[in-house]
C-alpha cells in the first residue's frame, strides 16, 4: 500500500470542484473552510493508506496452549469504494495460535488499518484474514464483518437496517465445521 502523504491541495481542489458541479457557491462564508476541513477530515479517516499491519502484529507473546482468541464487537468506520459513503458495524477476529499471541489492541488495530481506506467489505474481511496469516502466522484465523451501508440506506434501494455479513476462514478453519461453529457460539455468547 501506498506511503505517500495525502496531497491536501489536491482534495481541497475536489471539493471544490464538487460543490461548484452541484451549483454550490464556493466563496459564501459556509462554505469558505470546508475543503480545508475535509481534506483535514480524509488524513484521519484514511489514514489506512499510511498504516501497516505488519507493524502492529510484529509484537508476539509466547503462549504454551494454543486455544483460540476471539476478539469481537469491534466498531469501525470504513468508505465503500464505489460512491465514498461510509460503511460501518463490528468484526470478529479468531485465531488458534501456533504459541504465539499478539497484543488484544493489535487485533483492533488491524481492522483499523484496512477500514480506513476505500473498501469492498468482502476486501476488508480477506485483509483482516490475511494480515494474521501472513504476519502472525497462527494455524487459522475466521473474521466475520457485519456492516450496514450507507449507499444502501440514504440513496439507491433505500433499505435501512439491512445488514452485510461478510465472513473468510483460512488455515485450520477452512472446511472445519467443528471450529466455525465454535467460533459462531462465542460470538452469541452475551
Ligand atoms: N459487493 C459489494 N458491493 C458493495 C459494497 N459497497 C457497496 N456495494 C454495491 O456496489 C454496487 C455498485 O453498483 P452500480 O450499479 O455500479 O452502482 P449504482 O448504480 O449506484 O447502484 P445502486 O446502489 O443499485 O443504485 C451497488 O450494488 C452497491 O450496493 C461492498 O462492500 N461489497
Ligand atoms: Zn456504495
Amino acid at each position: 500500500m501506498t506511503k505517500n502523504k495525502m496531497d491536501k491541495e489536491k482534495i481541497e481542489e475536489g471539493v471544490r470542484l464538487i460543490l461548484e458541479g452541484i451549483g454550490e457557491d464556493i466563496n459564501r462564508e459556509g462554505l469558505l473552510e470546508t475543503p480545508d476541513r475535509i481534506a483535514r477530515m480524509y488524513k484521519e479517516l484514511a489514514a489506512g493508506y499510511t498504516d501497516d499491519a505488519a507493524k502492529h502484529l510484529k509484537k508476539r507473546f509466547h503462549v504454551d496452549n494454543n486455544d483460540m482468541v476471539l476478539e469481537k464487537d469491534i466498531p469501525f468506520y470504513s468508505f465503500c469504494e464505489h460512491h465514498m459513503l461510509p460503511f460501518y458495524g463490528t468484526a470478529a477476529i479468531a485465531y488458534i495460535p501456533n504459541g504465539e499471541v499478539v497484543g488484544l489492541s493489535k487485533m483492533a488495530r488491524t481492522v483499523e488499518v484496512f477500514a480506513k481506506r476505500f473498501q469492498l467489505q468482502e476486501r476488508l474481511t480477506a485483509q483482516v484474514a490475511d494480515a494474521f496469516m501472513e504476519e502472525l502466522k497462527p494455524q487459522g484465523v475466521m473474521v466475520l464483518v457485519e456492516a450496514e451501508h450507507m449507499c444502501m440506506t440514504m440513496r439507491g434501494i433505500k433499505k435501512p437496517g439491512t445488514k452485510t455479513v461478510t465472513v473468510v476462514t483460512r488455515g485450520v478453519f477452512d472446511d472445519n465445521e467443528k471450529l466455525q461453529n465454535n467460533f459462531y457460539r462465542m460470538l452469541e455468547r452475551r
